[in-house]
């Protein structure tokens, strides 16, 4: 699975999306180490708080089917830049994902930004600085 096969599995975990008050479509795919594809959805609800990011689905996904190393996380959507993942969802894939993990951030036009987990959020409040 390279990068381009993982973009293409992001469009469609994207065309799953269910958006009906944003109308905005995200996709992710998340390689595990094991060669598993995770696929993530936006899904929104009618209370907007409770609404649930593309990054942040594939990423519980694998991580309640008991998969937790993974290689790549591909997200897509149909933006004049790369998707800028939400500030909740850098926190989350810091959390989970290791500092030197690929993030590939891309569009419906083909543009495309690779960032690492730490590029994503330098700095990320993480488990070290919770000394009791
Ligand atoms: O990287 C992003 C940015 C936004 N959204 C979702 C949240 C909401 O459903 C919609 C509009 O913010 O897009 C994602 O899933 N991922
Ligand atoms: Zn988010």
């Amino acid at each position: 699975m390279n990068i381009d096969q993982l973009i293409e599995e992001a469009k469609i975990a994207r065309d799953r999306a269910y958006v009906p008050y944003s109308k905005f479509k995200v996709g992710a795919a998340l390689l595990a180490v094991d060669g598993t594809v995770f696929h993530g959805c936006n899904i929104e609800n009618a209370a907007y708080s409770m609404c649930n990011c593309a990054e942040r689905t594939a990423l519980f996904k694998a991580y309640s089917d008991g998969v937790t190393e993974f290689k790549m996380l591909a997200v897509v959507a149909d933006t004049d830049r790369p998707v800028s993942p939400c500030g909740a969802c850098r926190q989350v894939i810091s959390e989970l994902c290791s500092k030197e993990m690929p993030v590939v951030l891309t569009n419906l036009n083909g543009d495309t930004q690779q960032l690492t987990v730490e590029q994503l959020l330098p700095g990320a409040f993480s488990s070290e600085d919770l000394h009791e």
